[in-house]
């Protein structure tokens, strides 16, 4: 069976995102790191078994990268999925609709509508379970606009307009509109009236309201037959029930199944969300932290072996507790920071440095390991060479466990998995740090002496 859904994700942390959504309203779903290389096979690709497979997320690290390579990665992944057989495809980026003036969410959204031969495309950034909600076009985090939600501070796109028309309008040089909040009350066939009078008008780019799930269902409804939908994972709720209504996707029992857990616990950090900082210091009251100064990073090799030599101390107990590596600051240092080293280079040397501890240590027992932060989590994986991640439960909304290939297992245990959760910078409870291990063990209970 060909598949239904195609993601293409701008980040890693956003991938997962998605696919968990998908996988909580029923779909089954892969997520791959990067279009799969090897050429295609009749039912496989890149070795990956996609017959029983309903939806494939495709992460890229997107993002923040030069506008033209996130064109030409993003429509290499639409290639693919398109070979797959896939319906209906889902650019995700973030629910705070992160990115600059440049893009990269307008251009890699033009890019796909026109190799698609699409004329309109809906944004959909809601997620109203994590406080993303959209009215007249403007982007709440909470009660609080985007632009006084802290992610003015972001240190890669400080996001300083809520107005996602406004936003959107400086990314590309289409027509952008708004579906608003009063037609979406009035229900989806008024909704796909009020898309064709805009597409009559040659509005391409349709920002849509919506503030809870009900306003998503409707959405998901009139966007269905669309060749592209764009958006946080909010809309990924809803799509699949539209698609069983078509009778494109069976009804089955648990999408999600992970094999248990095996290995000490490690969490890497590099967001400086907000929400990230207070997991950190929830985090730091009660476990074993080491903070990463990306000053002292680029001052000498000194800064980085004692962070590995930390968490080796760590590794040697007996009963290894969950610890923490992290640079995770709060604005005034990130700014001091970037001062001295620019913004590219800080970010850069952060990533490298969480991305090098993860592949060591991974290596020397590590096996279950939660990666804070969306950039953060693209280096981490991708030093760990992950190419597939099999979606678990949920730990919090937004943020499920996933399982890869053990990166460092030998060929005698091909069954050895690395447990992983690549949690979004703002998302996930206070207490996340911790809770993540118990939800783990809850649902898939460890196996001991790994
Ligand atoms: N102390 C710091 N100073 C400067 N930059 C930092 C610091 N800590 C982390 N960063 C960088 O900030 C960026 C955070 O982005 P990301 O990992 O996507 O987090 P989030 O998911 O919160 O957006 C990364 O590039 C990271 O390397
Ligand atoms: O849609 C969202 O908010 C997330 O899935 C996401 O993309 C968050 O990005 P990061 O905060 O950079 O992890």
């Amino acid at each position: 069976m060909p598949i239904v859904l195609g993601g293409i994700a701008d980040d890693f942390t956003g991938a997962t995102d998605l696919a968990n959504n998908l996988v909580r309203a029923g779909m089954r779903t892969v997520q791959v790191i990067g279009v799969p290389q090897d050429a295609l096979q009749e039912g496989a690709a890149n070795g990956l078994d996609l017959t029983e497979v309903d939806a494939v997320v495709v992460a890229l690290k997107s993002r923040s990268c030069p506008v033209d390579q996130a064109i030409s990665e993003s429509l290499a992944a639409l290639e693919w999925l398109k070979a797959q057989g896939a319906r209906q495809l889902f650019f995700k980026y973030c629910s705070t609709f992160d990115s600059t003036p440049e893009g990269n969410i307008g251009p890699v959204a033009d890019a796909l509508l026109e190799a698609l031969s699409a004329t309109q495309t809906a944004f959909v950034p809601a997620f109203p379970i994590n406080g993303r909600s959209v009215y007249q076009g403007h982007l709440f985090v909470g009660d609080r606009l985007l632009n006084d939600s802290g992610m003015q501070h972001h240190p890669l796109n400080p996001m300083t307009d809520a107005d996602i028309v406004r936003v959107l309008s400086r990314q590309t040089p289409h027509g952008v509109g708004l579906l608003d909040h009063a037609t979406l009350c009035r229900g989806a066939q008024e909704a796909r009236q009020r898309l064709d009078e805009l597409a009559h008008q040659n509005v391409r780019h349709v920002v849509c309201d919506s503030l809870d799930e009900q306003d998503l269902e409707v959405l998901a409804e009139a966007l269905v037959d669309h060749a592209l939908v764009t958006g946080g994972s909010g809309l990924a709720q809803a799509l699949p029930a539209q698609y069983r209504r078509k009778g494109w996707l069976e009804p089955i029992d648990d999408a999600a199944v992970l094999a248990p857990a095996k290995g000490a616990a490690m969490v890497l950090s590099g967001s400086c969300s907000r929400m990230t900082l207070k997991q950190v210091a929830h985090f730091t009251q009660q476990h074993a932290a080491f903070a990463l100064d990306p000053v002292k990073l680029n001052a000498s090799d000194t800064h980085f072996e004692a962070a590995l030599e930390f968490a080796r101390e760590q590794l040697a107990a007996t009963d290894p507790k969950p610890f923490l590596i992290y640079a995770s600051a709060e604005p005034e240092s990130v700014k001091a920071a970037q001062a001295s080293l620019g913004v590219k280079q800080a970010g850069e040397l952060i990533e490298c440095a969480l991305a090098s501890l993860a592949s060591t240590l991974v290596a020397e027992g590590v096996g279950r390991l939660l990666v804070a932060g969306g950039e953060t989590s693209g280096a981490v994986v991708s030093a760990l060479d992950i190419r597939e991640l099999r979606i678990g439960g949920q730990i919090d909304p937004g943020v499920p466990w996933t399982q890869a290939p053990h990166p460092a297992a030998g060929p005698s245990q091909p069954e050895a998995m690395l447990s992983l959760t690549l949690k979004s910078g703002n998302f996930g409870g206070e207490d996340f740090f911790t809770r993540a291990f118990d939800v783990l063990d809850a649902m898939n209970p460890r196996e001991e002496n790994a």
